[in-house]
């Protein structure tokens, strides 16, 4: 296949990956002909690779390691691995490492506030007076900080404050719905809750009033509430006088903040990463497969509820300026957004691939990011193709990983071509293979995507999860003693590798990630509802559909009221994005004799495979019901 875009070379050996690669083959005297035979070494010699990643980028730490990695004995899954054991490192410490006070730390912007930039002094003072707010208030090392907050500066200098104390932050955007809150942080016991009770997004003012009270009630542990839209917040961090920031370093597999995955069966895990392990990966995603360079601008569009925003906050490490944008990303026929773009000037912007497709045919004059990022759902070949016609010069990388290593292991790479529809290559130390069925690796058809050797940023454990029972089911399950991460893809020899969505039932929405639990959670709180299946059906143009299909209890019928009824049940209870595109009734909801809804399989049907390839009905403990889902796809979906 022809390339899309080939990098000149200036491009190349500007680049920090090819910097990195010339550091690597001095310290180990080792000689790379191209960037596979250097993704070999890194995975071949793991230890020295991290090891070269801490030195690259002059990670500062206190005590000494002997080892990179030790294993437990016995374990053979990669849980429980420990890296840089005996050192302390802090991840606040390196956002302010080598800041230049007056040089423009954050860029923000939103629906309905003009343009500001806040300098590096600025966020170090705002910083200051939190850390001293919360010292305050007895927060330390191990404690639990939560927020229900927007992608705003105070989030950000939040966050950077609660880890300067070597406490543990976990973020949802106000938009979840208040179940969904309270499945999250019950389950990690937090101390303190900042939320805004207030906010703005497209052109609607939303009330987070009762969902204070409603956390108030139901985190037991919450010894204090802060809400960013009471005047008392501001005086009381007004009363600090700025000092210099001072930074607790804690272990290197000390938790820095808990994500969730999307609850596809039962409560949302949540997924505990690493400080040390999160630090060294996103140097290394940022830096090196992203190419973000000193001075340079960068945004992600992405909630706070979403890794991405995590990620996008490290482009700090990067001494790059960290663009935020609060609001929705359409807001005035797209305007909003892009005109700060431009008065930004954003070298590097990200946003869910469904965002590109959709703006296709948007007309943009004067402006020239210098890279593209994609991720989310596969960016299609169409859009890659759009965007470059769009943007002649512009890198783009449509990049993978998620929420279980809150980074992309399959991303960018300054010094290969881009192939329309493909992401360009395995990340440095991530070993990435494709396997069939038998678990044998393959190139050139479709497989699930493995990791074979541990990453720092994996999880360190899951909250609550006695002996790592969910850690083990929800990776080393499939294929004994590699990650199976629940992705299709397919490795192209000689050229990038195309992903094919989740293996599993995961419910793809605009490239947010949403569990099916959630939706089942709702429906089942209508005493209209006997069961409820629900899918996504993802189209050839990288649009999907939510499918949710209703068994009624007997004598009631789905009619407008009942569609109605669970339409605002989702959107109040979870998000608008909890709310399906299609409902259909249907007379019974099709398990496997072990009592698993068959979602997959409904789903292969909604992708156009045939009945008999879809399903084994020796497996369904109601074989008879399949038929009907067929029938509802030929006679109503297609
Ligand atoms: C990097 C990613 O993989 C983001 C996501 O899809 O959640």
């Amino acid at each position: 296949m022809a390339a899309l875009w080939t990098p000149s070379k200036q491009y190349a050996e500007s680049s920090t990956l090819y910097a990195f690669q010339k550091f690597v083959e001095q310290r180990y005297s080792v000689h790379f002909a191209d960037y596979q035979g250097f993704h070999a070494w890194s995975i071949e010699h793991i230890e020295s690779f991290w090891e070269a990643i801490l030195h690259f980028f002059n990670i500062s730490y206190s005590g000494t390691y002997n080892k990179v990695l030790s294993w437990n004995a016995n374990e053979k899954d990669f849980i429980g691995v420990r890296w840089f054991e005996g050192i302390e490192l802090s991840y606040a410490e390196h956002i302010f490492k080598s800041f230049d006070a007056n040089s423009i730390a954050i860029k923000f912007c939103s629906e309905y506030e003009a343009y500001k930039e806040i300098t590096w002094q600025e966020l170090e003072s705002k910083v200051s007076m939190i850390q001293q707010f919360l010292m305050d208030r007895g927060i330390r090392k191990g404690d639990r900080v939560v927020g229900v907050l927007n992608n705003r500066v105070d989030t950000v200098a939040i966050f950077l404050a609660v880890n300067s104390l070597g406490a543990i932050w976990s973020c949802c955007s106000p938009d979840f719905g208040d179940r969904a809150l309270a499945e999250r942080f019950e389950q990690i016991e937090p101390k303190l809750l900042f939320i805004e009770t207030s906010y703005q997004y497209n052109d609607k003012i939303f009330s987070k009033r009762d969902t204070l009270e409603m956390l108030k009630n139901s985190l037991k542990t919450l010894q204090e509430v802060v809400d960013l839209n009471d005047s008392m917040w501001n005086s009381s961090i007004e009363n600090y006088t700025p000092q210099p920031l001072t930074f607790v370093r804690v272990p290197f597999a000390h938790p820095i903040w808990i994500l969730y995955s999307s609850g596809t069966t039962g409560k949302p895990k949540a997924i505990t990463h690493s400080t040390g392990g999160n630090l060294l990966e996103h140097y290394k995603a940022l830096a090196i497969h992203q190419n973000v360079q000193k001075g340079e601008n960068f945004i992600w569009y992405t909630t706070t509820g979403w890794m991405m925003w995590n990620y996008a906050l490290s482009s700090l490490l990067c001494s790059a300026t960290l663009c935020m944008f609060d609001g929705i990303i359409n807001h005035n026929g797209h305007r909003t957004f892009w005109d700060f773009l431009k008065r930004a000037k954003v070298h590097h912007l990200g946003a869910g691939a469904v965002y590109f497709t959709s703006i296709e045919h948007l007309e943009i004059k004067d402006y020239q990011p210098k890279v593209i990022g994609s991720t989310g759902s596969p960016l299609p070949a169409s859009t890659f193709e759009a965007l470059q016609a769009k943007f002649p010069d512009v890198h783009i990388i449509s990049l993978s990983g998620g929420t279980d290593v809150c980074s992309a292991f399959l991303s960018g790479n300054s010094m290969l071509p881009v192939f329309a529809g493909q992401l360009q290559c395995k990340t440095l130390g991530a070993d990435i293979a494709a396997y069939n069925e038998e678990g044998h690796s393959v190139e050139n058809e479709v497989g699930e995507l493995v990791i074979r050797k541990p990453m720092p940023s994996m999880p360190v454990y899951f909250w609550n999860d006695e002996e790592n029972k969910k850690y083990r089911e929800s990776y080393f399950d499939k294929f004994p003693h590699v990650w199976a991460h629940g992705d299709w893809i397919k490795i192209i020899s000689g050229e990038g590798i195309i992903i094919y969505g989740r293996s599993d039932a995961t419910l793809n929405r605009g490239g947010v990630r949403i569990g099916t639990a959630e939706i089942y959670n709702g429906v089942h709180s209508l005493k209209e509802v006997k069961d409820a299946l629900v899918i996504t059906v993802d189209k050839v143009d990288g649009s999907s559909k939510m499918v949710l299909f209703v068994q009624p209890e007997k004598d009631v019928l789905l009619d407008e009221k009942l569609t109605v009824q669970i339409k605002n049940t989702l959107r109040t209870q979870y998000s608008p994005r909890h709310v399906p595109d299609l409902i259909f009734q249907v007379h019974d909801i099709p398990y496997t004799l072990s009592g698993k809804k068959l979602e997959l399989p409904v789903k292969k049907i909604f992708s156009g495979k045939s009945l008999e390839s879809s399903v084994s009905r020796d497996i369904m403990r109601n074989p008879d019901s399949i038929a009907e889902y067929f029938k509802i796809y030929k006679e109503k979906f297609l």
